[in-house]
């Protein structure tokens, strides 16, 4: 790996730079799906809602829908006695409106009759000849949700590229979205080195280990929204490898390396991304720790993004969560720029490491709302096990006392 470049971009410059020099979002290919199967995707437009939730004003609880002034001051000890103008039937317009001293059973979800702003629940009514006897006042409102209440007609239901799953399916499914246009760049994962072995193989000979990384790298996209196609491995000849390169190439959108990018004697990546055409060669080398042999390259004409992540498993993995995601998502011009969410906690043991690069480190959560950061060498597989995500420590610091509060990038 020897020569590898002293020059080294910090995460954010690079993300800015490249995003602006390739004109970020790409019109980049797209999927129409069922909405079932566009859970874990990303919409590839900003989605609004075209009807009010709910559509009707609706009761929260079984009882008795009123004007909320005729029940005002109504208790156990003062009951109100209104006049029963009818019942609401699940599922069915109420045909009658509600005056002035009236009051109309209704279920839990039924249509609120107009005239009525309120329900009183059963259990503080009784039925006392003829009469409904309310032993309790309720406020305008209570117990009701208006038409519209929860979601207005044209609010944001989705920004453009955001993430479809359990917390936003709900108000599509509601508004009768049945198909979603997702975001479907082609992305390409290719490991390389010719110590790198398929999964598959039962015994890896002396010096060789199986891929790890594409793996990793598929399930972290997975995770993020992004598909991505395992293409297998590249071996370290120089005309295969770049055969391989081009052919992996012309197929996707985005093909994502790993290893090899280092500069040594069976590293061509460097050689292959420097070769493709305007604007070639963006990134050679990140301020990141560990993550330092990145790079990234483009060629704007076919519009192919090319990012090379340091062979070592996590460092491949703290490029890919710090850099690769948040270029993805501009890319597809998704108005979530990073991924995950960013809190401060404080750290249950001290953290120590160089100043000058930013640093990550893996990190556990503990019960009492302290993060633990991983024992490990950026060449072990084991650290994000259990992970929450990462411990962020900037390029001034060089350590982080236990007890002390940092930055941490959790993967939710
Ligand atoms: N003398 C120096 N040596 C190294 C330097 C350096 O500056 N000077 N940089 C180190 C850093 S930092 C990293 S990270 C690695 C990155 O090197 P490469 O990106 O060129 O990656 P490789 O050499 O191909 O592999 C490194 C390491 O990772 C293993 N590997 C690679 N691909 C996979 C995979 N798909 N699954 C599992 N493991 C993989 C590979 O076997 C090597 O052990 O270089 C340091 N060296
Ligand atoms: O940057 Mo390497 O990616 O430190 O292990």
């Amino acid at each position: 790996m020897a020569g590898f470049v002293k020059e080294v971009t910090g995460r954010i410059d690079a993300i800015e730079k490249i995003s602006r020099r390739l004109l970020f979002p790409w019109d980049c290919p797209k999927k129409e799906l069922p909405l079932g199967e566009a859970v874990g995707r990303r919409c590839a437009e900003e989605m609004t809602n075209g009807a009010p939730y709910p559509p009707f004003s609706r009761s929260l609880r079984d009882g008795y829908a009123v004007r909320h002034e005729d029940a005002s001051g109504a208790s156990s000890g003062t009951p109100l006695f209104l006049t029963k103008r009818g019942d609401v039937l699940m599922g069915r317009a109420p045909d009658f409106k509600i005056s002035a001293g009236e009051a109309a059973a209704i279920p839990t979800g039924g249509i609120l009759p107009e005239g009525a702003d309120a329900v009183v629940m059963l259990e503080e009514t009784d039925v006392a000849g003829g009469w409904i006897e309310l032993r309790r006042g309720v406020q305008a409102g209570e117990n009701v949700v208006r038409r519209g209440e929860d979601i207005e007609l044209g609010a944001k239901l989705l920004p453009r590229g955001a993430l479809i799953d359990f917390r936003s399916i709900g108000p599509l499914a509601a508004a009768g979205v049945s198909s979603i246009v997702t975001a479907a760049p082609k992305i390409s994962l290719l490991s390389t080195g010719d110590e790198v072995v398929p999964i598959e193989t039962s015994e890896p000979a002396p010096g060789c280990v199986r891929d790890v990384n594409a793996w990793n790298l598929k399930a972290l996209l997975l995770r993020f929204g992004f598909e991505a196609d395992y293409r297998g491995i590249a071996c370290d000849d120089g005309a295969e490898f770049e055969r391989r390169f081009r052919d992996e190439l012309s197929g996707c959108d985005v093909l994502i390396l790993s290893g090899g990018s280092s500069v040594g004697m069976r590293d061509h990546a460097f050689r292959l991304l420097s070769s493709l055409p305007e604007p070639g060669l963006l990134l050679r080398g990140l301020n990141v720790a560990p993550g330092k042999p990145t790079l990234i390259a483009a060629d704007m004409a076919s519009k192919k993004l090319v990012v090379s992540l340091p062979g070592h498993p996590l460092s491949c993995m703290a490029v890919a969560f710090t850099l690769l995601l948040p270029l993805l998502l501009r890319l597809i011009g998704a108005e979530e720029k990073e991924c995950g969410t960013r809190v401060r906690l404080p750290l249950s043991s001290d953290l120590a490491a160089r100043t000058g690069a930013e640093k990550f480190f893996a990190c556990r959560l503990l019960a009492d709302g302290r993060a633990e950061p991983a024992a490990a060498k950026s060449g072990y597989i084991s650290a994000l096990g259990g992970a929450c995500g990462f411990i962020r420590m900037p390029e001034e610091r060089e350590t982080i006392r236990a007890g002390e509060e940092a930055e941490i990038w959790l993967w939710q």
